[in-house]
């Protein structure tokens, strides 16, 4: 419902669609800078080299793959993965794109060269329900270049691909059981490390038009659980009403999805083959330990917390999870879900493995030379058990040896070099109700997936470890970036300059993170995506790349407002007269709660430019972070429900602020003024042409009735036929409304160009399939109109008026 449903979409910043671009730049074409692409003369599609020894080695000792599985498997490592998509199920057109792509897309696609052995272009993932999500046999190459599946790009508009796929998808399930207009209870909060990371999240998260969903940016093995103290002030000092009796942040959902070295990746980022080395999984083993308990410790007593990786290394996946098991000491159990998704084809998590370090396989930590012990830890190892007392080592042979001596570090490597050579550990855990998807069994990626469920408080040790907040009072020293918030105001003008950071403390969290130098001693800035580090032989990751980037940059233009520098203070909105304006011209019904329900993201009323809308437990999460001193770094929270109009025809309006796209589906249900409905024609004239003189409009009485409309924005509702074109309003889920501008002279659509032509061609396509007739041609319906135009004796309108409104 709305315009175009959940998929409203609106301004993008500069940034955010450079972040975009750079997300789906073609992996697989090398870049001329790339050192290793030649001699630079070497054509920028020249495929990327597919294998590397260390790679092979390790992994067929560590046995992911039988012995006669491996070529199979390395077979299709190389070849890149096939484009797979999913239909965005708060769409109200994903049926009509499921249908186009089960009939229409399924026959055109027939006849397209297709991998071997497979018998159909796309097909739906077995696993996944309602046949929302798709497997193409296409190469994402073959996507861009093939005829057919051009169009299916626009299809692929609205299905929803990584980053922020999850969140996507946990934001859907918690809106999947709503009707129209009414806000689930649940919450998503999304957290990344990476500025540039939290940015593409708020972008891609855009289409859900959700005012359930808070994005921070915190390490999160330090993410506060804002815990309520008596020592901090109260909401009521700060003029919040507060109903929520939440006295700290605990979740029934937990999904650490942990940065990893990435290899299950390596069939869309090929450049993994040439960085990869063992010391990328080592490196992060701690890291991610970190976060899974940080995790655990924000679980409530009975959720469900998710590890999951897209790494293939045991290092990585199994001793991370069996570490948590240790730690939790029976407080979390590992489940087995394979029955919940009997169609995804998974195999056992490993109970034995090995480690390997600077070309040395360890079965034991009784192996790691006592120099390697802080990088080495006896978690890695299926047994997670600590030798270190022992300095010494006992190799099979008997003999003792120092490993700190020259000598005795030759004799430990001439025996352990040999992986042969080394009596296996084997977990005493349950791992194989660990889920490792590898390549060849379903054509896709590499992962693994671990649920464990909290079925009782940690052990007070552990909690005590874990809860940062305990330990440090919530600071104001955190990074000075400037974060591409979801819509970043300026804030009162008050700027600060900062000279590189000379005067800067260290961000929360570098204390315990295990940072580890390469092996120049060097620091290496890891891939936000995958953590890799690049140009080492063997290295390991270090974990606190805010530290690393805040130090970087030259002069900083700061904000000082708010909590966290470089951040937009979150502001209840609370300002009355402003609330009951736009209630009173919009005419919105008692029943959809505006007051405490809006927040800004600056304290200075008069120059609020965005309003956002938050749903009950948003506002309660946010309650309970003003009582605790603002512990969450907010970068984006809740659903941009109005704007401040800036055209000058705006400033004369009765209402000074109109309503959004993304905001319009949520509130379309509750607003009783200022809404018109018009015929299908009328309808696509607008989209089509943007602007419309009342006295233009095929439909006299509608162009009469939005000439009485007040000046400022409106709602134009598709009428479905048959409805009386008179109040009430009847919205269901699958009307389709977009906002609109009344001037003085003509109404004109507050939609982008592009939305007005995405949501054309999506209603043609439904008249289409109801009209049982699926015809493909003329997909923009500019001829049907441009006939209707002509029958009508019209001329084109002029063009948009009010252009700073759309
Ligand atoms: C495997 S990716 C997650 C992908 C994401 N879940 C998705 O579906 O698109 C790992 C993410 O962890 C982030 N990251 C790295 N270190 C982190 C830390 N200490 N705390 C929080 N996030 C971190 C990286 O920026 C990266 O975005």
């Amino acid at each position: 419902m709305g315009g175009g449903g959940r998929e409203g979409r609106s301004y993008r910043s500069r940034t955010q669609r450079k972040h975009f671009k750079q997300s789906r730049e073609n992996v697989w074409k090398r870049s001329k800078s790339d050192p290793d692409s030649t001699d630079g003369h070497a054509s920028p599609w020249q495929p990327f080299a597919t294998q590397n020894p260390s790679f092979d080695e390790y992994y067929k000792e560590q046995g992911i793959v039988a012995a006669e599985e491996w070529d199979r498997f390395i077979e299709v490592l190389r070849k890149p993965l096939p484009a797979a998509f999913r239909i965005n199920s708060s769409s109200q057109f994903c049926s009509d794109i499921r249908s186009q792509l089960e009939n229409d897309f399924m026959k055109s696609l027939q006849t397209e060269v297709i991998e071997e052995g497979e018998v159909e272009p796309i097909r739906p993932l077995p696993w996944y329900p309602n046949n929302l999500a798709w497997h193409s046999n296409f190469s994402r190459m073959q996507l861009r270049k093939n005829q057919t599946l051009e169009s299916l790009r626009i299809v692929s508009v609205v299905v929803c691909a990584a980053p922020g796929s999850k969140t996507f998808q946990l934001l859907e399930i918690i809106h999947q059981s709503t009707n129209p207009g009414a806000l689930p209870n649940g919450m998503v909060i999304a957290n990344d490390l990476d500025v540039q990371r939290c940015n593409l999240l708020i972008h891609q998260t855009k289409r859900m038009c959700t005012a359930n969903l808070i994005v921070t940016n915190h390490e999160a093995q330090h993410f506060p659980g804002c815990r309520a103290n008596k020592n901090f002030s109260s909401a009521s000092d700060k003029g919040i009403e507060s109903e929520s009796n939440m006295g700290q942040l605990l979740f029934d959902r937990v999904l650490c999805d942990v940065p990893c070295s990435g290899d299950g990746t390596l069939r869309k980022a090929p450049d993994i083959w040439r960085k990869w080395n063992v010391g990328l999984g080592n490196g992060l083993h701690s890291l991610q330990v970190q976060i899974a308990m940080r995790g655990i410790s924000l679980l409530k007593v009975g959720g469900r917390i998710v590890y999951s990786t897209c790494s293939m290394n045991p290092v990585e996946n199994e001793a991370v999870v069996a570490e948590i098991l240790r730690k939790c000491e029976g407080s979390v159990e590992l489940v087995d879900v394979s029955n919940e998704v009997p169609q995804l084809i998974h195999r056992p998590g490993l109970r034995k493995w090995k480690v390997r370090d600077k070309g040395i396989w360890l079965a034991s930590h009784k192996h790691v030379r006592k120099f390697r012990r802080i990088g080495i830890v006896p978690s890695m190892f299926p047994s997670g058990s600590s030798h270190m007392d022992a300095t010494d080592i006992e190799p099979k042979h008997g003999n003792v040896t120092d490993v700190n001596s020259d000598e005795g570090l030759q004799q430990v490597e001439d025996v352990l070099t040999s992986a042969d050579d080394l009596e296996e550990e084997v977990s005493d855990l349950p791992l194989e109700r660990c889920m490792r998807l590898v390549p060849h069994d379903q054509n896709s990626g590499a992962f693994f997936i671990a649920v464990l469920q909290k079925v009782s408080p940690l052990p007070v040790v552990q909690e005590k470890h874990i809860n940062p907040e305990e330990k440090m009072p919530p600071r104001n020293d955190d990074p000075p970036k400037k974060l591409q918030n979801q819509d970043t105001e300026e804030v009162n003008g008050m700027e600060v300059d900062l000279a590189d950071g000379t005067d800067e403390k260290d961000p929360e969290g570098s204390l315990e993170a295990n940072s580890i130098d390469n092996e120049d001693g060097a620091a290496v800035e890891p891939d936000p995506l995958t953590c890799e580090k690049v140009n080492s032989e063997e290295t390991e990751v270090p974990v606190n790349t805010e530290t690393k980037s805040e130090r970087t940059g030259g002069k900083r233009k700061l904000q000082i407002q708010g909590k966290w520098k470089g951040i937009d203070p979150v502001i209840f909105f609370n300002d009355e007269t402003i609330i009951n304006s736009i209630k009173t011209f919009y005419g919105i019904d008692d029943s959809f709660q505006l007051s405490g329900h809006l927040v800004s993201r600056n304290s200075d009323t008069n120059r609020v430019k965005r309003i956002y809308y938050v749903s009950k437990s948003v506002k309660d999460a946010l309650d309970l972070n003003f009582r605790v001193g603002q512990q969450l770094k907010i970068t984006s929270v809740g659903l941009k429900m109005f704007e401040r109009q800036t055209s000058r025809e705006g400033n004369s309006a009765p209402c000074s602020f109109r309503i959004s796209s993304e905001g319009l589906p949520v509130i379309l249900p509750y607003i009783t003024k200022q809404i018109l409905y018009a015929s299908l024609v009328d309808f696509k004239h607008l989209l089509q042409y943007k602007t419309i003189k009342f006295a233009d409009f095929v439909d006299a009485e509608f162009g009469e009735k939005a000439s009485k409309l007040m000046m400022g924005c409106c709602v134009i509702v598709l009428s479905k036929g048959g409805e009386a074109l008179s109040n009430p309003i009847q919205i269901d889920a699958s009307t389709i409304a977009i906002g609109c501008w009344k001037g003085r002279a003509s109404l004109s659509v507050m939609v982008t160009a592009i939305d007005c032509q995405e949501l054309l061609e999506r209603l043609l396509m439904r008249l289409e399939i109801e009209k049982g007739d699926l015809v493909q041609e003329n997909a923009l319906g500019t001829d049907e109109v441009q006939e209707e135009m002509n029958d009508n004796g019209k001329e084109e309108p002029e063009s948009l008026e009010v252009a700073e409104n759309t």
